[in-house]
């Protein structure tokens, strides 16, 4: 990131809204935002999988879930978050992960532009690649702002996706007994 250019860019957008960039408040915010910007948009171009190269060989064969993983994101519509938790259910094949990856997994799918869909595809996906699982199936739950904050503005209301692969895809009582775990 060219740092310069993103603070400049922001002092644009500041005098652009009638801001006087030069007031005490504001002095230092294309600074912040910069620094913003390079936190919350930190893992764009980075391979998800990445995220996942900690496995460890485990003959277990039930399913693991791990519920409540809490996430913002940012629209890339309207660059405002969304935000919620994600629930991920797999079915090892061999192979399980160190749990706080997949944490990683869920803070590198949404730290970058997004659309709910495919940051759930992109999360099954890494995990179907790198661990090649019986199965695994995840669920997201968000807010997002962009319908909250501004445009229809309705307050309070939920966007559900789901990514299923392998046995999860077709077998209605796996899938009920995950979410069951997660008490959707
Ligand atoms: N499917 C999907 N749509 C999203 C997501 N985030 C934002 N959107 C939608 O992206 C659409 C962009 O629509 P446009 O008509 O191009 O933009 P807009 O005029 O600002 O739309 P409004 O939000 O309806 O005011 C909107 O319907 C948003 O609700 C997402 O994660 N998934
Ligand atoms: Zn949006």
């Amino acid at each position: 990131m060219n740092e310069g250019r993103v603070m400049e860019a922001i002092k644009i957008i500041l005098e652009e809204i009638g801001e006087d960039p030069n007031r005490e408040g504001l002095k230092e915010t294309p600074k912040r935002v910069m620094n913003l910007f390079k936190e919350i948009y930190g893992h764009t171009g980075i391979n998800p999988n990445e995220e996942l190269n900690t496995v460890f060989s485990e003959e277990h064969d039930e399913m693991v879930v791990v519920k409540d993983i809490p996430f913002h994101s940012t629209c890339e519509h309207h660059l405002i978050p969304f935000f919620g938790k994600v629930h991920i259910g797999y079915i090892p094949n061999g192979k399980i992960v160190g749990l706080s990856k997949l944490h990683r997994l869920v803070e590198n799918t949404s730290r970058r532009l997004q659309v709910q869909e495919r940051m759930t595809t992109m999360i099954s996906k890494a995990i179907v690649d790198k661990l090649s699982p019986k199965g695994v199936i995840v669920v997201v739950n968000a807010e997002h702002l962009c319908i909250s904050m501004r445009g229809i503005k309705k307050l309070g209301s939920i966007t559900t996706t789901f990514s299923s692969e392998g046995v999860f895809k077709n077998d209605i009582n796996l899938k009920n007994d995950f979410y069951h775990a997660i008490k959707l």
